[in-house]
C-alpha cells in the first residue's frame, strides 16, 4: 500500500471523530472518502495531510510512518473546494507559488508552469487574475498549483462543491483523465455518490466516524455489507415485513431488507403474461417527473416503494391498481447482507418479461 492508515483514532476533546480507521491505497489509484456530512471524511484527509494528528494508530506514506512529519515534508498536494487561489497573483504566479518556495530557478519555474498550463488547457491565460476566470478555470489552476511541486499524493476536499452542475460534469471527466495521465495517487472527499463512482477506483464509505465498507464501486453498490451502505448508495426502500412478499416467503429471517428501484417493475393490471404467481397487487400513490424519467411510487400492503419508468413507456395514473414484480431483495442479518432473488421467477426467463 502506498498510503495506509492503521488503527487510527482521533478525538476532538471527548468526541470520537475517527474510530479505528484501517484503509489503504495503492500507488496511482484514486480513492474516494464518501459519506454524509459529519461522518469523518475530512478528518481522515486532514490527518493524511498532517493538519490533524491521530491520537493513536499510524499513518504511512510509502512505508514510512509520517505521524510526526510536518505537512510540507509529506510530499502532498492539496486542492480545496473554494479554489483558494491568491487573488492578487496572476495564473502564472499562482501555479509558480510552490516552485518558488522550493527555490527552483526562474528558468525551471517557467518550464514547469508552461507544461502545467498545457496540461490544464489554459495556455495563453497565464497573465489573467483569478477574477478574470470562470469557476471551472479557477479550479483547473488550483489543480495545476497543487501538482506543480510534483507531490507523490494528491488530496482533494470536495473539489466540485462550489462549481455549478453543468461545469461540474465537464470538470469531473477532465479531472479523471488528467489524474490518470499524471498517474498520481489521489484521495478525495465527497458526499456525492455519483462523483465517487465516476472518479474513484476504490470507495471508502464513512458513517459516524467509522469505515462502513471499502471496495470498488461495483462491490459497494452490488454487495453492500450494511444497511447504511445499501441505503446510502442509491435511493432505496427499507422494509421489515419483506417475508410477506411473494417469492420471498422462505427468505432468511433478517432484521430488514432493501428494495432497489431497479429491482422493481410496475405493469398495467392484467398485462403481465408471465410470473403472475410472483406478482404483487399494488396501487400507484405518486408519480414524479424527474426530467429524463418518471418515478412511480406504489403501495403494496403496508410497503411503499418506487421504481423508475421511461417517459415513453406505459402511462399510469395516481390511484391506479397495478401488478408489481419485485426481482430481488438485499436482506440484512446481523452484519451480513444476502442478495435474494424472487423464488417464483426463473432467472433464465428474466429477459423475456
Ligand atoms: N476541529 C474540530 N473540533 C471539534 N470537532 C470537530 C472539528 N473538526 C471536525 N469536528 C467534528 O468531527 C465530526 C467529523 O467531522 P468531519 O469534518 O471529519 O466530517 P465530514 O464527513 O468531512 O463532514 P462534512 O462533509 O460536513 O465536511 C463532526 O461531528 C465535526 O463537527
Amino acid at each position: 500500500m502506498y498510503v495506509e492508515l492503521c488503527n487510527v483514532n482521533k478525538y476532538y476533546d471527548t468526541y470520537h471523530a475517527s474510530k479505528d480507521i484501517n484503509i489503504g491505497i495503492e500507488q496511482g489509484d484514486v480513492l474516494a472518502l464518501l459519506g454524509p456530512s459529519g461522518s469523518g471524511k475530512t478528518t481522515i484527509l486532514r490527518m493524511i495531510a498532517g493538519l490533524e494528528t491521530p491520537d493513536s494508530g499510524d499513518i504511512k506514506i510509502n512505508n514510512t510512518i509520517v505521524n510526526t512529519i510536518a505537512p510540507r515534508d509529506r510530499g502532498i498536494g492539496f486542492l480545496f473546494q473554494n479554489y483558494a487561489l491568491f487573488r492578487y497573483m496572476t495564473v502564472f504566479e499562482n501555479i509558480a507559488f510552490g516552485l518558488e518556495m522550493q527555490g527552483l530557478s526562474k528558468q525551471d519555474i517557467k518550464k514547469r508552469v508552461t507544461e502545467l498550463l498545457d496540461l490544464i488547457g489554459l495556455s495563453g491565460l497565464e497573465k489573467r487574475h483569478p477574477s478574470e476566470l470562470s469557476g471551472g478555470q479557477k479550479q483547473r489552476v488550483a489543480f495545476a498549483r497543487a501538482l506543480a511541486p510534483r507531490p507523490n499524493v494528491l488530496l482533494l476536499d470536495e473539489p466540485f462543491a462550489a462549481i455549478d452542475v453543468k461545469v461540474k460534469e465537464e470538470l469531473r471527466s477532465w479531472l479523471k483523465e488528467t489524474i490518470k495521465k499524471v498517474g498520481i495517487t489521489t484521495i478525495f472527499v465527497t458526499h456525492d455518490q455519483e462523483e465517487a463512482v465516476e472518479l474513484a477506483d476504490y470507495i471508502v464509505v464513512t458513517n459516524q466516524g467509522r469505515v462502513e465498507q471499502m471496495g470498488t464501486s461495483r462491490d459497494i453498490y452490488g454487495a453492500p455489507q450494511t444497511p447504511f451502505v445499501a441505503q446510502f448508495m442509491g435511493k432505496s426502500t427499507e422494509v421489515t415485513s419483506y417475508r410477506q412478499l411473494k417469492g420471498f416467503e422462505t427468505s432468511i429471517a433478517g432484521s430488514s431488507a432493501i428494495i432497489r428501484p431497479e429491482s422493481i417493475k410496475i405493469y398495467k393490471k392484467g398485462s403481465l403474461k408471465q410470473y403472475m404467481s410472483a406478482a404483487e397487487r399494488g396501487v400507484i400513490e405518486r408519480i414524479l417527473f424527474k426530467g429524463n424519467h418518471m418515478e412511480l411510487w406504489v403501495r403494496i400492503g403496508d410497503i411503499v416503494t418506487y421504481s423508475n419508468a421511461d417517459l415513453d413507456g406505459m402511462e399510469f395514473e395516481v390511484g391506479e391498481a397495478v401488478d408489481v414484480l419485485i426481482y430481488r431483495l438485499y436482506i440484512f442479518e446481523h452484519n451480513m447482507t444476502h442478495v435474494v432473488e424472487n423464488s417464483k421467477m426463473s432467472t433464465d426467463n428474466l429477459y423475456y418479461i
